[in-house]
C-alpha cells in the first residue's frame, strides 16, 4: 500500500478537506498514475451530497483524471512509464457479460466498478481523482495523445465522451441542426463536438450572458430559454437536441423543438423525476434517449478526434484548497466551462 494525499469529503455534504488516502500495490496489469489535474464534473457534487442517493464516506470524488504513468505492472502492455494517460468514470468492469463484450463497459450488467463512490473487486471503496497518484488496471486507462495539454484534456474524460457519444449515436454531422441545452460542463464540449462533427449548432441556455462564448465555441445560434419566444420561433427545428441540464426539466417544451422524428438524447443526471405528457412524442414520432458516458474504445476514439481537431476544455485552473468554492459556483453556473484541480496543489 502506498500512502497518498487526497481531498476528501468526510460524510454527505460536508465540505472537502485535506486527507490521505491507501493505493494499493501495482499488480501484474496495472498502471501507477501520478495524476496532474482532476476536472470537477457536476456528478461530483451530486454524490457529495448524497443527491443520487446513499453515497460511501469519505469520498474522494474525481472521474476527469490526466496524469504521467510511473510504474507498470509486469504484464502491462498497453502502456510504459512516462506515458500521458487518462481515467475517466470506471476504473473496471466484469469483462464477461454482453455490453463488455461489445464495448460498452459503461452499462455492463455484471458490476462495473466506479472511479470512486464504488467497490473494487478487492471490496475496497474506489476513491478519486482528487489526489497525487491512482493505480488502475491498464484496460480502463486511455492514451492523451500529444498535442492536448493535460489539463484541457482532464475534462474529456467524462465531460467529452458523455457528450460525444450520443452525437455520434445520432448522427450528428453535415445537414444535420443539433442544439445544446445547457451551457456548462457538458454542454460547452457538446457545442465543441459538434460543431467539429460538422453538424449546424444552436445553444439553448437559460440567458443571454454567455452568448458571445458560445458563439466562439462553435455555436451558429444561440437562444435564451427565459424567453418564451425561442419555444414559438424554433418549434420544428432540429434533428438532435443534446440536454446536458443538472436540474429538472420541461420535456414537453423542448420536445416540441424537435422535427418529426428526431431525437432528445438527455444526458444531465437531475435528482428529481420529471414528468412528461407522452403526447409530446406521439406527435411527430419522436424520440426521447438517454446516455451515460461511453465505452473504453470510444472514449479512445473521442480522444483521437480531439486531438485531430484541436479540441481541449475550456478550463479554470484551481488548487485544491478552493475546491468547495468552485462546488458553490458550479451549482450558481459560475463556471466557465470547467474546474480543473493542479493536484500538486493537495
Ligand atoms: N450521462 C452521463 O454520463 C453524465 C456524465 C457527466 C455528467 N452528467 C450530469 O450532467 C449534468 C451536467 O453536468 P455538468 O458537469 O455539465 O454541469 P454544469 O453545472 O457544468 O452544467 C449544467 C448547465 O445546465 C445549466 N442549467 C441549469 N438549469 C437549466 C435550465 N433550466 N435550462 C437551461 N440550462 C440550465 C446550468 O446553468 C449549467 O450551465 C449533471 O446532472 C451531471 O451529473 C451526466
Ligand atoms: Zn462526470
Amino acid at each position: 500500500m502506498t500512502t497518498v494525499a487526497a481531498y476528501a469529503a468526510p460524510a454527505a455534504k460536508a465540505p472537502l478537506e485535506r486527507t490521505t488516502i491507501e493505493r494499493r500495490e501495482v499488480r501484474e496489469h496495472d498502471v501507477l498514475i501520478d495524476i496532474k489535474f482532476a476536472g470537477i464534473c457536476h456528478s461530483d457534487i451530486h454524490q457529495v451530497q448524497e443527491g443520487w442517493g446513499e453515497a460511501i464516506f469519505p469520498m474522494v470524488p474525481g472521474h476527469e483524471i490526466a496524469g504521467v504513468v510511473s510504474e507498470v505492472g509486469p504484464g502491462v502492455t498497453k502502456f510504459a512509464v512516462g506515458d500521458r494517460v487518462g481515467v475517466g468514470c470506471m476504473v473496471d468492469s466484469c469483462r464477461e457479460c454482453e455490453n463488455c463484450k461489445a464495448g460498452r463497459e459503461q452499462y455492463c450488467t455484471g458490476g462495473n466498478v466506479m472511479t470512486y463512490n464504488g467497490i473494487g473487486k478487492d471490496g475496497e471503496p474506489t476513491y478519486g481523482g482528487y489526489s497525487e497518484k491512482v493505480v488502475v488496471d491498464e484496460n480502463f486507462v486511455l492514451g492523451i495523445p500529444e498535442g492536448i495539454s493535460l489539463d484541457e484534456a482532464a475534462p474529456l474524460l467524462c465531460a467529452g465522451i458523455t457528450t460525444y457519444s450520443p452525437l455520434r449515436r445520432w448522427n450528428a454531422g453535415p445537414g444535420k441542426k443539433v442544439a445544446v441545452v445547457g451551457l456548462g460542463g457538458l454542454g460547452h464540449m457538446a457545442v465543441k463536438l459538434a460543431h467539429a462533427l460538422g453538424a449546424e449548432v444552436t445553444v439553448l441556455s437559460q440567458s443571454l450572458r454567455k452568448k458571445d462564448d458560445g458563439l466562439k465555441l462553435g455555436a451558429d445560434h444561440y437562444y435564451a430559454t427565459s424567453d418564451p419566444a425561442t419555444f414559438e420561433e424554433l418549434a420544428g427545428s432540429f434533428d438532435l437536441i443534446v440536454s446536458t441540464v443538472s436540474a429538472p426539466l420541461d420535456l414537453g417544451a423542448y420536445l416540441g423543438l424537435l422535427k418529426t422524428e428526431g431525437t432528445l438524447a438527455n444526458v444531465g443526471a437531475p435528482e428529481e423525476p420529471v414528468s412528461l405528457n407522452l403526447f409530446a412524442l406521439l406527435g411527430g414520432g419522436k424520440s426521447l434517449s438517454g446516455s451515460m458516458i461511453g465505452g473504453i474504445a470510444e472514449t479512445q476514439e473521442m480522444l483521437d478526434f480531439c486531438a485531430e481537431h484541436g479540441i481541449g476544455a475550456e478550463i479554470e485552473l484551481i488548487a485544491a484548497s478552493e475546491v468547495n468554492e468552485a462546488y458553490e459556483r458550479v451549482q450558481a453556473s459560475d463556471v466557465r466551462y470547467r474546474f480543473v484541480i493542479d493536484t500538486a496543489t493537495i
